[in-house]
């Protein structure tokens, strides 16, 4: 992660020293590095190359969602994944383009698809028969055509957290391969949707290749299976959850390792090669960012120390949800600190809420600390428990730093709420 350095064995990002953020910013507060952004979805842009159609890299909103991440993205010409009507106008708002939008889930709601319709997306992911049908039923009643793939669910184990694992038949998302061709031959008999592509997508914090490139054999016979039958695909979307490395024991695979893999694969089938869609999140953006917050205290108990932050699970929930690790350091370092073992834990009244186990720190009283990996599935899960507000985000270019999301104050939380008197 190149855009993370120490100086004197101060932390930057960038060019900027992230004791300079805390100061301007206050804690916590998310901090992300543009350039890192960029590297990301770079990587995916090259590693697509060799497709005849150019691929296209849609962006998972969800991963992070702030406005300035989707413009930035947009501006290097993305694509995006979106999952609901808000992340569309989230990225209508951030000049991103609804013609290069993909719409996935398992629920898309009529004024949704009337929404997507009407920006003219490029394609809806149907994740079952009675979707289908609404899409045919909203598309009529616009006059337009729905252009549309299936989601398809192959039944195999990314092996990864069970939270976060979607392609398994007890998964809900997705329509059984089985069943696919049979949906496909519904959908070529309906006059207002159009079949242009298939897709898959089969987990997150992927970790190993195998179980992506066995969905990808899986979809491929399908793709053959309908051509059989006079079904055209233009492209394949292979959905996103490649892993990103949030311990020294993870080692996921690149984006070119994987996508040439995908490339030998279509090869070996046949010359007339459809366009790859991608649709990543977590692997463009998570170690682009990292949560600063400040130690307010080392509270020591006969049994352990705990390193009370001013961030908790409802700045960042990832530890808490799924016992997930990221890696903790101090924002300046200095070796005449003691280091102490300790659990890294937040101020909300639940013992779920910590942010770190166990971690060995030279830290004292006051410190600021910054936790990796926090770019993509950090701010977006965030919540208002305990009363808390929402922590601010700071986007850094070089040695510019900019605040794309003020941190939110209580007045924000009482103003969306009515006492039983003024709601008249
Ligand atoms: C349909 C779909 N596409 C893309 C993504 C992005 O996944 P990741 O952040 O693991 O790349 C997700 C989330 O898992 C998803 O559900
Ligand atoms: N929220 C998850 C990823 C969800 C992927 C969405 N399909 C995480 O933090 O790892």
């Amino acid at each position: 992660m190149s855009w993370f350095s120490r100086l004197e064995g101060q932390l930057k990002v960038e060019d900027v020293l992230l004791s300079s953020v805390a100061e301007k910013y206050g804690t916590p507060c998310y901090v992300y590095s543009r350039s890192g952004c960029e590297t990301g979805y770079n990587e995916y842009k090259k590693a697509l190359e060799w497709c005849p159609g150019g691929g296209r890299v849609c962006y998972a909103v969800k991963a992070n969602s702030n406005l300035s991440i989707l413009s930035l993205l947009a501006d290097l010409g993305s694509g995006f994944e979106i999952v609901s009507v808000g992340e569309l106008e989230r990225v209508l708002a951030a000049g991103g383009e609804g013609q290069k939008v993909v719409f996935c889930g398992v629920c898309k709601e009529e004024h949704e698809i009337r929404r997507a319709l009407e920006v003219e997306i490029f394609c809806f992911n149907v994740e079952s028969e009675k979707e289908l049908e609404l899409i045919q039923k909203v598309a009529e009643s616009m006059k337009k055509v729905a252009p549309i793939s299936l989601r398809v669910n192959p039944d195999i184990d990314p092996r990864t957290h069970p939270y976060i694992s979607t392609g398994l038949k007890e998964n809900k998302f997705g329509i059984e391969s089985k069943k696919a061709v049979l949906v496909y031959q519904k959908a070529a008999a309906l006059p207002n949707v159009k079949i242009i592509g298939i897709a898959c997508h089969i987990g997150s914090q992927i970790l190993t290749m195998e179980p992506l490139l066995e969905a990808f054999d899986c979809i491929m016979g399908l793709v053959q299976e309908l051509k059989d039958l006079g079904i055209t695909i233009n492209h394949i979307d292979i959905g996103g959850g490649l892993g990103v490395q949030y311990s020294n024991d993870e080692n996921p695979p690149s984006p070119s390792e994987y996508l040439s893999r995908i490339k030998s694969k279509l090869l070996e089938k046949s010359r007339d090669i459809p366009d790859i869609i991608v649709q990543p999140g977590r692997s463009i953006v998570a170690e682009a960012g990292v949560l600063l917050t400040r130690v307010n205290f080392i509270k020591e108990t006969s049994n352990k120390s705990f390193a009370v932050i001013d961030a908790s699970m409802t700045d960042l929930l990832r530890p808490s949800l799924y016992g997930a690790y990221h890696k903790i350091e101090p924002v300046d370092y200095d070796e005449n600190k003691t280091e102490i073992e300790c659990d890294v834990v937040g101020p909300v009244c639940e013992s779920g809420d910590f942010i770190g186990k166990k971690r060995r720190l030279r830290i004292i009283d006051g410190d600021l600390i910054v936790v990796y990996g926090a770019g993509a599935y950090g701010h977006c899960m965030s919540s208002n428990y305990n009363s808390r507000n929402r922590p601010a985000e700071v986007l850094v270019d070089g040695n510019k730093m900019k605040l794309v999301r003020r941190r939110e104050t209580i007045r924000d939380q009482l103003q969306l709420e009515l006492t039983e008197f003024n709601s008249q």
